[in-house]
């Protein structure tokens, strides 16, 4: 099966300045993918690049096995819900739900009135009068009807209260139930991705930290804890993502396959927040490092 994004050495450039550079990864058709990454990491320009609307400086990107954005029967594939849920503020619920219809030749109407209905928007109002729940629950509606195999969500609640976000994020999964779709969405809330993610790509400073299936990375990272160590001394098969030391402990997280035998080691799981937290390191630390060492 065709992998639903695949990049190779993908890089954006803006001027001097990389905002995506070396990205190289497969993502599996049938997920809902969570990318998460400081601000400026480059998630909107990955998302972006998958969806076609920029194209990369470096590298090669495909969507189901074609170029993103490559021809009518690619761009039906997508379906895109931009940063800030971007509406025509002076056209209805009903206005928008026409356009999409006439702009998309796969609208399911049906699915588009049902879930207005349910989430009893008013046809005659204008997007512009919406709340900002409403503003979200519509362009996810939009993206929805178009019935698209993947669908890229750029942040889709970061203006949503607790209750709003909840209800979003069930009427995704929902959706992810009962059609056939991959979904790519960015946030920041990482307590979200917890709930709704089975694979994750986390981005730090323009570039991929680690990507894979969530139960995979929670399986094969451990947090270790023991009496104060080099890094160096810890065996080859064990990857250290972060370290910190006290006076006479350290603390790492480790990424391995293997069990951990050293009776010197508390070993404990990581929550997915643990392991983002880990693989972003503390705020401003350098680039390019094989490890975010944090010492106290
Ligand atoms: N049109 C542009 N021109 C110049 N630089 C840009 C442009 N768009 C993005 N950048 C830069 O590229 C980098 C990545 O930006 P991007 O929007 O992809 O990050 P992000 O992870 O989505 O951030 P946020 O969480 O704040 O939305 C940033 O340093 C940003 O300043």
């Amino acid at each position: 099966m065709n992998p639903v994004l695949r990049a190779r050495g993908l890089g954006k450039r803006y001027g001097k300045r990389w905002a995506l550079r070396d990205c190289t990864i497969d993502v599996p058709s049938g997920h809902v993918v969570g990318l998460v990454g400081a601000n400026g990491a480059g998630k909107t320009t990955l998302l972006k690049l998958a969806c076609g609307q920029l194209a990369p400086t470096a590298g090669d990107i495909s969507v189901f096995g074609g170029p993103p954005a490559g021809g009518p029967g690619q761009l039906a594939k997508v379906g895109f819900v931009a940063q800030d849920t971007p509406l025509y503020t002076g056209l209805s619920v009903a206005d928008h739900l026409r356009l999409g219809a006439r702009l998309n030749p796969g609208w399911d109407g049906a699915l588009a009135r049902e879930r207005v209905d349910r989430l009893g928007l008013d046809l005659t109002r204008r997007a512009g009068r919406l709340s900002g729940g409403q503003r979200a629950q519509l362009a996810l509606t939009l993206g929805l009807a178009k019935r698209p195999e993947l669908l890229v969500l750029d942040e889709p609640v970061a203006a949503l209260d607790p209750l709003a976000r909840r209800e979003f994020l069930q009427g995704l999964m929902e959706a992810v139930a009962e059609h056939e779709l991959s979904v790519l969405l960015s946030s920041h809330l990482i307590s979200d991705l917890e709930r709704t993610c089975d694979y994750l790509i986390v981005l730090a400073d323009s570039r991929v930290r680690v990507a894979g299936e969530v139960d995979d990375l929670l399986a094969t990272h451990h947090r270790i804890t023991g009496p104060r160590r080099d890094q160096h001394r810890l065996p080859s098969d064990q990857r250290v993502v972060s370290a910190r030391h006290t006076g006479r402990q350290s603390t790492f997280v480790i990424r391995t396959d293997a069990p951990i035998h050293d009776p010197a080691w508390t070993v404990s799981p990581l929550t997915l927040e643990d392991l983002v937290l880990a693989y972003l390191g503390e705020p401003g630390q350098a680039d390019h490092r094989p490890v975010l060492e944090v010492v106290r």
